[in-house]
């Protein structure tokens, strides 16, 4: 409890700025995040989503404010130790192995943990049963994307930091993500979502981060006008 009695969030962005380059990328930020939250982020191309999630997962620090973790800033080194444990992170890049099996690529991430036996009930879940024991490298696109929220249920933190996670996946598939992501919130759980895709999530907050630089005409607008 905060001294005002009221629950203390979860997560606090309280006034994260990034520069990068001498340029702002993000300029006070203000999130408040309790659990079962979902945080929507969109943006044009470049207005810093995939950069609000690295600050997020502790890869970057704020050039300015600070991110509250139960009231405790994560870049102190005794918390970030406890609070990188709480996440689980969803990127393009998918660290999919190609010369292991569907489901060895989910149990690694799983035994890292140190647990067992969730990896083929989530394939299964995700629509993948059949392929369990195929070479990864067999995946198509939206099957690699499945496999990786295949991981995300069976490595289970509580902070899901998802950039794109619909990209790639057919109607099927982001009805799948919806599914999961409104189970992960009812047990508590925390998304964070960088999309340019619009994936039905009940009463998330959203956040669409200002394009960086004035906008010029493009070439849609030429052919519009
Ligand atoms: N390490 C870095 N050094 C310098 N500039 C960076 C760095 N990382 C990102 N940027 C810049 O920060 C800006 C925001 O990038 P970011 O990837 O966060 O955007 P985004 O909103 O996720 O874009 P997209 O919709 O294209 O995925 C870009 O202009 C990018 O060039």
């Amino acid at each position: 409890m905060s001294p005002h009695g009221s629950p203390i969030p979860r997560l606090l962005l309280n006034n994260v700025c990034c520069m990068r380059n001498a340029q702002t990328i993000l300029r006070n930020i203000n999130v408040t995040v309790h659990d079962g939250s979902a945080l929507v982020l969109t943006g044009a191309n470049g207005s810093g989503k995939t950069t609000l999630l690295r600050m997020l997962a502790g890869f970057s620090r704020p050039s300015g404010g600070e991110v509250l973790w139960n009231g405790h800033d994560i870049t102190s080194p005794g918390v970030f130790q406890q609070y990188k444990l709480q996440l689980n992170w969803l990127s393009l890049k998918d660290a999919v192995k190609d010369k292991l099996t569907v489901v060895e690529n989910v149990e690694w991430f799983e035994v890292l943990e140190g647990k067992s036996g969730k990896s083929r009930p989530a394939l299964k879940l995700m629509g993948l049963g059949r392929l369990i024991n195929e070479k990864a490298r067999m995946l198509s696109m939206g099957q690699r994307k499945r496999l990786q929220l295949a991981r995300l249920l069976a490595v289970d933190r509580p902070i899901w930091l998802l950039d794109e996670p619909s990209v790639a996946l057919d109607y099927d598939g982001v009805e799948l993500l919806e599914y999961i992501i409104e189970e992960h919130r009812k047990k508590g759980g925390i998304v964070f979502a960088a999309t340019h895709l619009p994936i039905k999530m009940e009463d998330a907050m959203s956040l669409r981060l200002p394009e960086r630089f004035p906008r010029r005409m493009t070439l849609t607008d030429m052919v519009r006008s």
